[in-house]
């Protein structure tokens, strides 16, 4: 289970002292997540009882995260379903708990999908090209941490970690990347449509109820980059066949419903089948990392906390082979 930092009952009601939120009713450890630990907490208010989602940061310095209250806050005021934290009596949401920074959030309903369909994919297609507009018009700055160049350094690094076979595959996979990509530099990337992206837009990072969005969570990979990127990420993980080839059907829907709010520029349809490797190159990369060779993590304050929710890396470097073999659907 994912509680890296165990809080007790008196724990939370010094944090709540700061807010008028209500009286500690419950409180439970959610066991999926990865990064941070998570509690639902139980308040009661009178009469009423609501429920509010408790984050503290394990690993994100503090001084990042009030990029990501106020980005939630600028996509929650623009009417997107976003867990903007919630702010105490004197206008502040970020707090430290054991030493560790920490949010309170509204709590939405449902779950994450386990079966997805087309209809589930429209919907996502549209909330992520409205989550693009209002990011598209933010003034917030926020580079991309895991961009081209954390990208070439962790090649580099992990090329003498990972056994020789896979690192000779991790080096020409990443080649062909980087050398398509210089081909294309000075004219489609550089005009590429850019703005404030979500960078982790997996399916457990959507909650549904009744078959209808209640909330798009865990914008900690939120950052400015190519819009065209972050929908690669999104299909990736949404719109594929058990074998992990692209779901013909799920990307239709989804891109579809996402030009139906942005339409594509003619630099993204040239640009997105390399994209769509780009994009599963850097989550072979960053799984290798977390669930492989953690003691590669930057911050090594918090090594003990050993990686609890495993996800397979293998099924990124296979796709990354196979976007480059598979005929890629043009955008609408
Ligand atoms: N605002 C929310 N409303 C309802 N449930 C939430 C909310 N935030 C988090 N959760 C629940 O907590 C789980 C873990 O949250 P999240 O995915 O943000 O974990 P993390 O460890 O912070 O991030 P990651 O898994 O990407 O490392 C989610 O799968 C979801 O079940
Ligand atoms: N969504 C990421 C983990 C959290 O960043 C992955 O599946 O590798």
């Amino acid at each position: 289970m994912s509680v890296y930092t165990h809080l007790s009952a008196s724990d939370i009601e010094s944090l709540l002292s700061h807010y008028d939120l209500g009286a500690l009713y419950d409180f439970t450890g959610i066991e999926s997540g990865v990064e941070n630990t998570n509690y639902f907490i139980d308040l009661k208010s009178g009469s009423t009882q609501q429920r509010y989602v408790l984050t503290l940061f394990e690993y994100l310095p503090e001084e990042t995260l009030p990029f990501f209250i106020n980005f939630t806050t600028e996509l929650s005021e623009g009417g997107i379903r976003v867990p903007a934290p919630i702010r105490d009596r004197q206008g502040q949401a970020l707090h430290t708990l054991k030493g560790k920074p920490c949010l309170i959030s509204p709590c939405f309903s449902g779950r994450h999908l386990t079966t997805i369909s087309a209809e589930h994919c429209s919907q996502v297609g549209t909330q992520l090209a409205k989550l693009h507009r209002i990011g598209q018009k933010s003034s917030l700055q926020q580079e991309n941490q895991r961009g081209i160049p954390w990208l070439k350094l962790q090649v580099n690094r992990l090329s003498s970690l990972v056994p020789s076979e896979e690192a000779g595959q991790m080096l020409t996979l990443w080649q062909d990347i980087t050398s398509e990509l210089s081909t294309y530099e000075r004219s489609t990337f550089s005009q590429l449509p850019a703005g404030l992206i979500h960078g982790d837009l997996f399916h457990d990072n959507v909650l549904f109820d009744q078959g209808k969005i209640t909330g798009i969570i865990d914008f900690y990979n939120a950052c400015h980059d190519c819009l065209l990127y972050d929908l690669a990420v999104t299909v990736n993980d949404w719109c594929i066949n058990p074998d992990l080839s692209l779901n013909d059907n799920r990307l239709t829907a989804i891109t579809h419903a996402y030009s139906q709010v942005r339409s594509f520029t003619p630099q993204e349809r040239e640009a997105w089948p390399l994209m769509l490797r780009l994009a599963a190159f850097r989550f072979w990369i960053s799984r290798i990392i977390t669930f492989v060779h953690p003691e590669q993590e930057v911050d090594k304050e918090h090594k003990e906390n050993q990686v609890l929710n495993f996800k397979d890396p293998d099924e990124f470097k296979k796709m990354v082979f196979l976007r480059s073999q598979e005929n890629i659907p043009v955008l609408p």
